[in-house]
């Protein structure tokens, strides 16, 4: 059982964004998407869940085609995160309710509503319950909308930049029930980041974009300053701290490409 991924061209009319996507992550692991701005990592997520249809390729779930699967099953396996939500009318609670709705055909059912309780209380949002989701801040708002897509019980969480607006304690909070949830619920996800250092510290698979094609995927520990410097264009050391690894900018004038590797 896996999500995979198999030759994807995705495009815009007739300019070709993607081209040739194909990897395979297996059940219960968190894939960081990396690559420099416009290097479509949006774009990819948005074909994954068909936001964008993609113009050739296969996309697989545990054995389903979710190119060819009908909208409301899609939504019960696959749960995406945009980058930013729209107008926001709705109180926190019927926003993260609005998660359930693959699955009400007349009214939300007693655990419908008991799962969205625990969902705002794991996420620190239930004394914002009541409150219209339009009034919030912009973290507040980015972690309703991780909690409308956890209320989904999806197989594959899709995530695009989901802690760009949060503070340091809110991204190492949301991350860190990410993976937990990833592990204990076998969910793969794939998340666009652009924080190095979050991405060494909660992706288990790095997928790098550049020039429209996919420049590297492995795991994690395989990454090397090589790769990093590819795609960023920017020399890095990759050093060990209190058993991390983080990824330093080197001075490019002052330091040559051949830098330390993790250990
Ligand atoms: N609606 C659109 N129509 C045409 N081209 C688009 C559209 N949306 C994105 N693009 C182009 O597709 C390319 C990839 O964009 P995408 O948003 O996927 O990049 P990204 O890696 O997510 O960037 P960022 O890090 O800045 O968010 C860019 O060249 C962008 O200009």
């Amino acid at each position: 059982m896996s999500f995979s991924v198999d030759g994807l061209h995705v495009g815009y009319g007739k300019s070709m964004v993607l081209r040739g996507v194909g990897f395979e992550l297996p059940p219960g692991c968190v894939c960081g998407v990396l690559g420099v701005n416009g290097a479509g990592k949006s774009t990819l997520l948005k074909s994954l869940i068909r936001i964008l249809p993609p113009l050739s390729g296969e996309v697989r779930l545990n054995g389903l085609d979710l190119l060819r699967m009908p909208r409301r099953q899609l939504s019960r396996h696959v749960a995406y995160v945009p980058q930013s939500s729209g107008v926001q009318l709705l109180s926190v609670f019927d926003t993260v309710l609005l998660g359930r709705k693959p699955y009400i055909t007349w009214a939300p059912s007693r655990r419908d509503l008991a799962l969205v309780e625990s969902i705002l209380t794991a996420m620190h949002l239930d004394h914002l319950a009541l409150r219209p989701a339009g009034s919030l801040s912009g973290g507040e708002l980015q972690k309703v909308t991780i909690a409308r897509a956890l209320a989904q019980e999806p197989e594959l969480l899709l995530m695009d930049e989901p802690t760009s607006s949060l503070d340091l304690k809110n991204q190492m909070d949301v991350m860190e029930r990410i993976s937990d949830i990833a592990t204990r619920q076998n969910l793969t996800v794939v998340v666009s980041m652009h924080d190095l250092n979050l991405a060494f510290r909660h992706a288990d698979y790095f997928l790098l974009l550049k020039n429209g094609a996919m420049h590297g995927f492995c795991p994690r520990d395989e990454v090397t300053p090589e790769m990093i410097r590819e795609v960023y264009g920017v020399p890095v050391a990759l050093e060990r701290i209190r058993g991390h690894t983080v990824a330093v900018p080197l001075d490019s004038r002052r330091q040559g490409p051949s830098l330390v590797k993790a250990g």
